[in-house]
């Protein structure tokens, strides 16, 4: 499995090896061994799966605060979704900052998302699912969201139109009006 950086500290894009043969495909979707031999070693407690019947659907963007905040290590399993994550740790040299990309059941990419980041995803095909494992409980007292279009933020999102959302996620707060309280911590 190749783990690759990205523009933002503790966001990584993982590419597991897929195996073909005349009867289909196998491959790891995750590793324990191999995630903490690259130095990230985390206790995954809940797996989530979510199912997105059009195109177009927004989730996000999501975190839970402290002491529930999770990381999230998230794949697409059906059709084709934008996800994207932002750093949200106050005081952090790349805050607000966004990386995204196509995590597609037929790329098999996955992306990791560390806590003290905030996660959506828009899906860009008819339907999709999305699955995802967390390091931490769901906690909905700590559950909280930004609207998916601050504008200080400025995800590009890859389709420009009104994305299909929660009532939740339609009445986000702005990045500026958010309750954080996370910290950024030089390593
Ligand atoms: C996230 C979550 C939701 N739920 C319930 C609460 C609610 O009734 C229903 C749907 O929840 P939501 O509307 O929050 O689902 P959704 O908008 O899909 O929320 C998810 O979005 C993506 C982007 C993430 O990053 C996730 O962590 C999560 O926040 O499921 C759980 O029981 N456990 C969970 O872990």
């Amino acid at each position: 499995m190749k783990i690759i950086d990205t523009n933002l500290e503790g966001v990584k894009v993982i590419e597991p090896v897929v195996f073909g043969d005349h009867r289909g495909w196998f491959t790891e979707t995750h590793s324990y061994s191999k995630l903490k031999e690259a130095g990230i070693d985390l206790n995954f407690v809940q797996d989530n799966q979510s199912f997105s019947a059009a195109k177009g659907t927004l989730r996000g963007l999501h975190y839970q605060l402290n002491p529930k905040a999770q990381t999230k290590l998230v794949r697409c399993t059906r059709g084709a979704i934008f996800d994207v994550a932002v750093d949200i740790r106050k005081g952090s040299p790349t805050f607000g900052k966004w990386y995204g990309i196509e995590l597609s059941a037929e790329n098999k990419k996955q992306l990791l998302v560390p806590r003290g980041f905030a996660h959506g995803f828009m899906t860009i095909t008819e339907d999709a699912e999305v699955q995802y494992k967390v390091d931490n409980d769901y906690a909905p007292d700590c559950d909280r969201g930004i609207i998916w279009n601050d504008s200080t933020i400025g995800v590009q999102w890859p389709m420009d139109i009104e994305p299909i959302l929660s009532e939740k996620d339609q009445h986000a707060p702005s990045l500026e009006e958010a309750e954080i309280n996370f910290f950024y911590e030089e390593k």
